[in-house]
């Protein structure tokens, strides 16, 4: 038996356009998987075609193998969470955790408030109104509000992306610990590699609505299943062994394999190899310099500061060996 969430082979299609093109995941029972793409990958689309808010043209979306398709929307008991919080404006917080809440009794009700004011960090504001909270605390209270009827899963699209970098930051660790502490399965839509990484147990890299691979943080790094997934996740050079091994690389490639050079394979070395500098610029970190491989390939070394020649040693580091 299948516990949890299972998509099988989902179709999604608006008109002509196939939104979503055959992706199958499944999402344990506790764990989260991130949907992860470019613009126009799909991402929305498929997580709406799994709140039953979009209908499947083929496949199939079960829980528990209970086939939802036909399944309504609010029958499905998922909680929902989107960018922009949607919460009531004139009902105070506490109304609006409360509003899924009807079977409960009225002290029920105000403790499981409580609870969910807790959780979230927002102790003590159950009677502000939705006008007086900040966007970081608004998205707080939305999530409260979804996870207040323990929902058999939560949906969340992109609700991090309208607030600045910094307090998305610091809302992702609180989600991930929130969604931890609550044992909550999750599907999390985020275009932010650093996001889906910080929340998701699974992260699922989607393209032109297909999804290309399905795989734990640590083994997309070390592991990605193709040059266009590499590419995605950073890869700007792609090298055969012989010019990785120019570069002090160790290892070695099977046959009809490539080396994609990640961020941070490439590192400088005062004993490395000398390669001309093309191009430098300001990360928020340090400085990013472009450097001509030994194949006339560019990528990027991450420097302290600003190389004051023509060029720079590096040693090749790691790298992640992918189909040619
Ligand atoms: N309501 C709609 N009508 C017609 N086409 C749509 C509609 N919504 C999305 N699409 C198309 O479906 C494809 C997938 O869109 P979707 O919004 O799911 O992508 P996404 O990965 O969530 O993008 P983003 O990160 O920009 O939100 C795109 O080609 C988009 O133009």
């Amino acid at each position: 038996m299948v516990a949890g969430l299972d998509v099988r082979d989902a179709r999604i299609a608006y008109g002509k356009v196939t939104a979503v093109d055959g992706v199958s995941l499944q999402v344990p029972p506790g764990s989260v998987v991130g949907l992860l793409g470019p613009s126009g990958s799909g991402k929305s689309t498929l997580l709406r075609g799994i709140a039953g808010l979009e209908p499947l043209v083929g496949g199939s979306v079960s829980w528990d193998e209970e086939d939802l398709v036909g399944v309504k929307v609010f029958k499905r008991n998922f909680g929902m969470v989107f960018q922009d919080a949607q919460l009531f404006p004139t009902m105070s917080v506490g109304r609006n955790i409360a509003y899924g809440l009807g079977k409960l009794g009225r002290a029920e009700q105000r403790a499981r408030v409580e609870e969910m004011l807790d959780l979230v960090g927002l102790p003590g504001y159950a009677d502000r109104r939705p006008t007086e909270l900040s966007g970081g605390q608004a998205q707080r209270v939305a999530l409260a509000r979804s996870l207040a009827p323990s929902p058999r899963a939560l949906l969340l699209d992109e609700p991090l992306s309208a607030l600045d970098t910094g307090l998305r930051r610091r809302l992702a660790e609180d989600l991930s610990r929130i969604l931890r502490e609550t044992h909550t399965t999750a599907v999390y839509v985020t275009h932010d590699h650093q996001e889906a990484y910080t929340i998701a147990d699974q992260v699922a890299i989607l393209a032109e609505g297909r999804l290309l691979q399905l795989d734990d943080p640590e083994a997309l790094r070390t592991a990605p299943a193709s040059r266009e997934v590499a590419a995605f996740l950073g890869a700007r050079a792609f090298i055969t062994e012989s010019v990785a091994r120019q570069l002090g690389w160790q290892g070695t490639l099977g046959s009809g394999e490539i080396l994609a050079v990640l961020p941070s394979a490439l590192i400088l070395a005062e004993d490395g190899t000398e390669v001309e500098v093309l191009d430098q610029g300001y990360t928020v970190d340090d400085v990013e310099i472009g450097v001509r491989l030994p194949d006339g390939q560019r990528t990027v070394v991450s420097a302290p500061e600003r190389a004051d020649s023509g060029t720079v040693r590096v040693r090749l580091i790691g790298g992640a060996p992918v189909p040619a």
